[in-house]
């Protein structure tokens, strides 16, 4: 299986004793990128899958098909491995299934299924848990929607910010009960709430997000704390970029004045123009 040794990747960070940040990925730019610069993992958050598909706010609008076709652009260009915020699993517990099927075939290394009610429920104004037994339910399918079984499935719950932390140990308990490969918690807000659920449970513990004073990684790598996430800055700092430089051409800047543009270098080690031309001298008889 091509994505295989991605995916054993992942496992080796979720079974070894180090806590690691992930490069926050969200094309195929992006993940050269993170690959180029010795992230171990990628991670493809639902929020900047949002914004560089749709330009939307992360209000899950965005389809299963739109979130798995990102992700093969994102296979195709680098080998790093990643790990999809597949929210919800866009829809019940059958859509998980699917979608745990798509992201596979997309070339995921593993994923994340959330028991938030997502989209946002009529009349809710605040983020909503679905059951304790319908996370469950999202879970068991997640793991039989596997083909092969080396891709990650992740048991997530924002159940400490939305009803308490008690809430989070009990559901990933259950999660962990049914055979997920790991604990994915957000809302996690200070270090006596990440030990009492490291504390109560057993799998890798995947953070997203904690607040400054937990970001010490031998703290976190401590508490079986495997992955940490840092946001995803590269996004938002990509479209201050594109704003600076449309503004300033806007305001009649020449092209070759303008500022913050990447090198010849950078651009061609980004666009892996050595093996494009490799390839067109081998392929179409070009020169090299
Ligand atoms: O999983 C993550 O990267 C955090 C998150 O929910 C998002 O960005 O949508
Ligand atoms: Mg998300």
């Amino acid at each position: 299986m091509a994505f295989r040794s991605r995916r054993e990747k992942l496992r080796i960070i979720l079974s070894g004793s180090a806590c690691v940040h992930p490069g926050s990925v969200y094309d195929a730019i992006s993940i050269r990128i993170a690959e180029d610069l010795g992230f171990p993992l990628g991670m493809f958050g639902g929020s900047v899958a949002s914004l560089a598909v749709l330009g939307d706010p992360d209000i899950t609008l965005i389809t299963l098909t739109e979130l798995a076709e990102q992700m093969r652009r994102m296979s195709r260009a680098a080998s790093l491995p990643v790990l999809v915020d597949a929210d919800h699993g866009y829809g019940n517990a059958l859509n998980v299934r699917r979608t745990v099927q798509e992201l596979e075939t997309a070339g995921a290394a593993g994923l994340t299924i959330e028991d938030t009610l997502l989209p946002a429920g009529f009349g809710e104004a605040k983020a909503q848990l679905i059951s304790l037994e319908e996370g469950v339910g999202k879970m068991k399918a997640a793991l039989d929607g596997r083909g092969d079984p080396s891709l990650v499935i992740m048991g997530r719950t924002g159940a400490a910010s939305i009803t308490s932390v008690e809430d989070a140990i009990r559901r990933a308990k259950a999660y962990e009960a049914v055979g997920v490969d790991a604990l994915f918690f957000t809302g996690i807000k200070s270090r006596a709430e990440l030990e009492a659920v490291a504390a109560a449970t057993h799998l890798p513990i995947v953070l997203g997000g904690a607040p400054e004073d937990m970001n010490a990684l031998d703290y976190l790598a401590g508490q079986r704390v495997r992955i940490a996430l840092q946001g995803h800055a590269p996004i938002a700092a990509a479209m201050q970029a594109v704003y600076e430089t449309q503004k300033a051409l806007r305001e009649g800047t020449p092209p070759k004045a303008l500022k913050g543009l990447p090198s010849a270098e950078l651009t061609n080690r980004v666009t892996r123009e050595a093996d494009v031309k490799a390839r067109s001298a081998d392929v179409l008889g070009l020169k090299k």
